[in-house]
């Protein structure tokens, strides 16, 4: 059952309560609840704004994500940013990004951040996940133990336009009984698409196309994969959370609920923590109520949500809390540190391509095709909505092993397989675009709380660019990108670089339009850090539960160590059906 406020709820005890109903706690949901004899509780805070306003104008209500077009159609995703489904995060001033502050994208909304996310489909490096396996201790976490569970989550689908994908992915990899669609892109863009692959092929080295980025060895210029399937987005609420498994006895699903703490819980031995403290209201003085869990807490609010609930909770540095009047429950100072996220920016080339090659060329400036547009993915899911943008290829790479900077710092990659820099490909008849990602970043920084209310947002400082390591390679994702449009497949349609990188000659220029433009691709991880049993830092054992205590395990991007060198939900799909089987084995 799904209840739209707390007083709905018909139990103030169950077996486990999830707290997060975002794309791990989604699928600890639907796991957990295939074993009848389990009661589940699944918390979300969102969406709260229970009207909104769509497409026409129309204004409509809201339960979960349910009519929520613009986390259906994927188009209108980047339409989802500081909107009712969005936390509204801001970071603290980067002294990296030449002191701005920036926006931190977080869903709030049923399927958290994968409704509200790009769709970029990608796993990362196999020794991404050997470390986590090394670092950790628990053989477990490496890529080869965790294949079956990224079968288990995806669920490969043919392309909305049904184009021949043969030599566009490589089917060994790829799941195809899982929850999640993932798929080829919908719409292709002749404009770019050739030239793309011809440069890939002319220049091999860096570019050598890699023909399924998502094999473990993602390096090259490969297709780009999405979490979509028949033009609309697969998200952990879809899927997951679908209207049959909603319907389970056993599962009870409380919407626009904030939880404020998790409490020790009473007469239990040592330090237990079963009791969640949590509230329909908006802010300090709104009543709590309390709910307990027989089994276990499971914490899937993300990278932010989660240290900000433990640190609420008096778990954390015990100096820092402290400070703020909270009593420290347990002293666990790396809690919020180890803030890892990838920035990005858009360096771009003006191209000189017939506009006629590509009728949807105009679409974000002309009105009309974009009511075209969104009647074609009305009519039949089909047409440019289909994707996220026109962009089909990403191009993953590395700095050479005899570049500079290796002299100053060590790799902070997994391997050899392993990016450094990401460039996605978009494109139009007038302009090739990528988004440059550094994937392996070597800054790390830290959320801290303000104060002791609960409703405020935290301090949030990804110390982007801190590291001269980040500059360096953000200089080198650039350059690669000139040397590919360098290709002799773009030769009679180059014009030359356009926007702000028009006139970054020098290194220092570079640097300038990197601090000056970038931005985050939303991919944190690290605050809540998995470690070796007897390591002295870290917050979860490799089995996820919290440190020096019992009764509460974390599930979700912030127990990663380190960033896989890729988009993050693959990796956080992975981790929560990991963690389901986990949990089942302790109390099955
Ligand atoms: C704008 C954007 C674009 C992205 N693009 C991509 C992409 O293209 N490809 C990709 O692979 N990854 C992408 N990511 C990253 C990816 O979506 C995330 O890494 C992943 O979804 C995080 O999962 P999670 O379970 O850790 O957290 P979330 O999915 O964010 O879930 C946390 C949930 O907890 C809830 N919550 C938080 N605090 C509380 C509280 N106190 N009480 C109750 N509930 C609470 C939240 O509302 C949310 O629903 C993107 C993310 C964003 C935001």
């Amino acid at each position: 059952s799904v209840y739209q406020q707390l007083s709905g709820l018909p139990n103030v005890t169950f077996d486990f309560i999830i707290v997060g109903g975002g794309t791990s706690g989604s699928v600890l949901a639907n796991r957990l609840t295939e074993i009848s004899s389990f009661e589940v509780l699944l918390i979300e805070a969102g969406p709260r704004s229970i009207f909104s306003v769509n497409f026409y104008g129309l204004i409509y209500f809201i339960a979960s994500n349910d009519g929520v077009i613009n986390s259906i159609v994927p188009g209108f995703a980047f339409n989802l940013a500081n909107t009712p489904f969005d936390w509204n995060f801001t970071t603290t001033p980067q002294a990296g990004l030449n002191g701005r502050v920036i926006g931190l994208q977080r869903g709030f909304i049923l399927g958290g951040s994968s409704s509200v996310n790009g769709m970029v489909y990608t796993r990362g490096s196999s020794s991404d996940f050997d470390r986590f396996a090394q670092v950790t201790g628990e053989p477990g976490w490496s890529w080869s133990r965790l294949l079956p569970y990224i079968y288990k989550n995806e669920k490969w689908v043919a392309p909305v336009d049904n184009h021949n994908t043969a030599g566009q992915f490589d089917p060994r990899f790829h799941g195809f009984n899982g929850f999640i669609k993932t798929s080829l892109p919908g719409i292709l863009n002749p404009a770019v698409d050739s030239r793309v692959l011809q440069a890939a092929n002319e220049l091999n080295g860096d570019f050598e196309f890699n023909v399924d980025m998502n094999s473990g060895s993602p390096l090259g210029t490969g297709w780009l994969q999405s979490t979509s399937g028949g033009g609309t987005r697969s998200s952990a609420a879809t899927s997951y959370l679908a209207p049959q498994f909603q319907a389970r006895p056993n599962l009870h699903i409380l919407l626009n609920t904030r939880v404020t703490r998790i409490l020790k819980t009473k007469g239990s031995n040592g330090l237990t923590l079963r009791t969640v403290e949590l509230t329909s209201g908006f802010d300090i003085t709104s009543p709590r109520a309390l709910v307990t869990a027989k089994k276990e807490v499971i914490l899937s609010c993300g990278t932010v949500g989660t240290p900000h609930i433990l640190l609420h909770s008096g778990i954390g540095d015990k100096k820092d809390l402290a400070a703020i009047n909270i009593p420290s429950v347990l002293d666990l100072p790396s809690v919020g540190k180890n803030f890892t996220d990838q920035p990005l920016f858009f360096p771009a080339f003006e191209l000189n391509i017939p506009n006629d090659i590509d009728p949807w060329a105009n679409l974000s400036t002309d009105p009309t095709l974009q009511a075209d547009s969104f009647a074609l993915w009305n009519a039949n899911r089909t047409g440019p909505l289909v994707n996220l943008n026109r962009a089909d290829h990403i191009v993953w790479g590395r700095l050479p092993n005899s570049s500079p900077i290796f002299q100053k710092f060590d790799d902070p990659s997994s391997g050899t397989n392993s990016a450094h820099w990401e460039i996605i490909l978009a494109g139009s008849p007038s302009v090739i675009s990528g988004v440059g990602t550094i994937v392996s970043p070597n800054s790390r920084g830290f959320l801290k709380l303000k104060n002791n209310n609960p409703f405020d947002s935290p301090l949030i400082n990804p110390a982007y660019f801190e590291s001269e390591f980040d500059l360096f390679t953000g200089r080198e994702t650039i350059k690669a990108f000139r040397r590919f449009v360098s290709a002799p497949a773009w030769k009679d349609v180059l014009i030359g670089p356009t926007g702000d990188i028009a006139n970054a000659t020098t290194d220092a220029l570079l640097d300038d339009f990197i601090r000056n433009t970038a931005l985050s691709a939303e991919h944190p991880v690290g605050t809540a850090s998995m470690s070796k049993r007897d390591a002295n830092w870290g917050v979860v054992n490799p089995d996820l539960l919290l440190k020096r205590a019992s009764g509460l395990r974390i599930a979700d991007a912030s127990i990663m160590p380190f960033v896989p060198c890729a988009h993050t939900q693959a990796s956080v799909y992975i981790i929560a059906e990991r963690a389901a089987d986990i949990i089942k084995a302790a109390w099955q």
